[in-house]
């Protein structure tokens, strides 16, 4: 069996077209978007990602073994800055419950909710602590907060700004000042690599290094499904050729949301990142699929109803991984009230997983829903890398495809703009009225439930 896989049977669903016609009517621009991204220059803004693949590893792999000496490593950021930390951990180590990483305790400060930020920082106290700040842009304020905060702490109990790590852009923002006026350790995340695209730069690698992933094999990977990309011109054999015209085809035929429905607990995550960067990157100018995220077996049991039988406005996308970290089997039966379950006998957990996935697909294509499904080997740091890459290749093609911008995020910046207005950020005194402009028109027709 090949790494990773893509079987587009089903992938037209209820549609009229068929995959002739798809290749004619989106066939010129997904080549035409190809060779946009292999020939526009990787310094370009927003192009940085697809050089990633052959970074060097040196500092990267130095800086984690400075990073396995500390108890914890806490690391703030959000969002880019964030999901594809939390993703790599939670696929390629026992990422469930922190606890049994062979390196550090590692926590994400992402979200800044005061609960959690202390809860975090009560776990780790009485160790030594390592502070990770990572922000593209330097400045966003739910990860400055948590890293004033954490540095605070930090000094109060006797650690000093050489426990700090920051990555950050070369030259902009809050943290290159704070980096080059300090004795704290920095790292480069590129100026041409956009936050949901960075997962394959230290802003990603360093941290999962220093839990024991292994960095060189996922940038392997992502080589491996660059040049694999670039090189096959022929839309019939390009899985990111076809799967940017099947999203098209979708959006335009009433499909406008895109569901990545992985069958694995070490996914889940993998979702949560594909959400942020399929999301930023294509939801513009009135156009975009909303990615949705489900887990199987899990959404089996709570949304798989809405899919087979609701309305006709999804394109699914389910991941099986065939081989499971582990393999687990149901053990014999020998309690009589429990006999009725004795088909279950000597069964697979994994392969008792693997089944869900076929048969929840078997059931949505049933339903004329669109399907794509997507097979991997295993979930190994060179697979894991190599999809990330693909995710990444095909937002980028897919935004090209639909004439926008895949790089960058107008919308969010506005919310930005007005969170520095409310906190009193000198220079955003408008956003701030407008806040209060809108907020009038949210409040009104109020009423007290209780
Ligand atoms: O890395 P930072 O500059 O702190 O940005 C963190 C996040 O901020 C915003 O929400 C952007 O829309 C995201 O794309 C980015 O990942």
């Amino acid at each position: 069996m090949k790494k990773i896989s893509f079987s587009f049977g089903a992938s037209l669903g209820g549609s009229t077209t068929t995959f002739t016609e798809l290749k004619e009517s989106f066939g010129a621009a997904a080549l035409a978007a190809q060779r946009w991204l292999a020939e526009t220059p990787s310094c370009t803004e927003g192009h940085g990602w697809l050089a990633l693949p052959d970074s060097p590893v040196e500092e990267i792999e130095e800086t984690a073994a400075w990073l396995a000496g500390y108890d914890s490593v806490i690391q703030v950021g959000i969002g880019g800055s964030a999901l594809g930390n939390l993703m790599l951990n939670q696929a390629l180590l026992d990422g469930f419950y922190n606890e049994s990483t062979p390196g550090p305790k590692f926590y994400l400060a992402d979200n800044p909710d005061p609960d959690k930020t202390l809860s975090i920082w009560e776990r780790v106290k009485e160790g030594r602590v390592a502070l990770v700040g990572v922000s593209k842009s330097g400045a966003t304020a739910e990860t400055m907060t948590q890293f004033l905060w954490y540095r605070s702490e930090l000094l109060k109990k006797g650690q000093s700004d050489a426990d700090i790590l920051v990555i950050t852009d070369p030259e902009k923002g809050i943290f290159r000042a704070f980096a080059n006026g300090s004795d704290c350790r920095v790292m480069e995340l590129p100026a041409s690599v956009g936050g949901r695209y960075s997962v394959l730069c230290p802003a990603g690698l360093v941290t999962a290094a220093a839990l024991g992933i292994d960095a060189p094999a996922l940038l392997k990977g992502a080589a491996a499904m660059r040049d694999f990309l670039t090189a096959e011109k022929d839309f019939d054999k390009n899985p990111a050729l076809k799967l940017g015209a099947i999203h098209l085809l979708h959006e335009r035929e009433g499909r406008p949301m895109s569901v990545l429905m992985p069958y694995s607990s070490k996914m889940a995550y993998f979702a949560e990142w594909y959400a942020q960067l399929w999301a930023e990157s294509l939801g513009k100018n009135g156009l975009g699929t909303t990615p949705v995220r489900a887990l199987g077996a899990i959404d089996q049991h709570s949304q798989v109803q809405l899919y087979t039988e609701g309305p006709d406005d999804k394109f699914f996308t389910l991941i099986c991984a065939e081989g499971h970290g582990v393999e687990l089997s149901v053990p014999a039966i020998e309690h009589e009230a429990l006999s009725p379950l004795k088909y279950l006998d000597g069964q697979g957990i994994g392969a008792m997983l693997n089944l869900e996935a076929k048969s929840t697909a078997a059931a949505i294509v049933k339903s004329g829903h669109p399907l794509v499904w997507l097979e991997l080997e295993k979930l190994d740091a060179e697979t894991v890398g190599a999809l990330v890459f693909f995710y990444e290749y095909l937002t980028a093609l897919t935004g090209r495809m639909m004439g926008i911008n895949p790089f960058d995020q107008p919308g969010v910046e506005q919310g930005k703009k007005y969170t520095y207005g409310l906190m009193g950020r000198a220079g955003y005194e408008k956003d701030a009225e407008e806040v209060g402009e809108w907020f009038r028109k949210i409040a009104a027709e109020r009423i007290e439930a209780l």
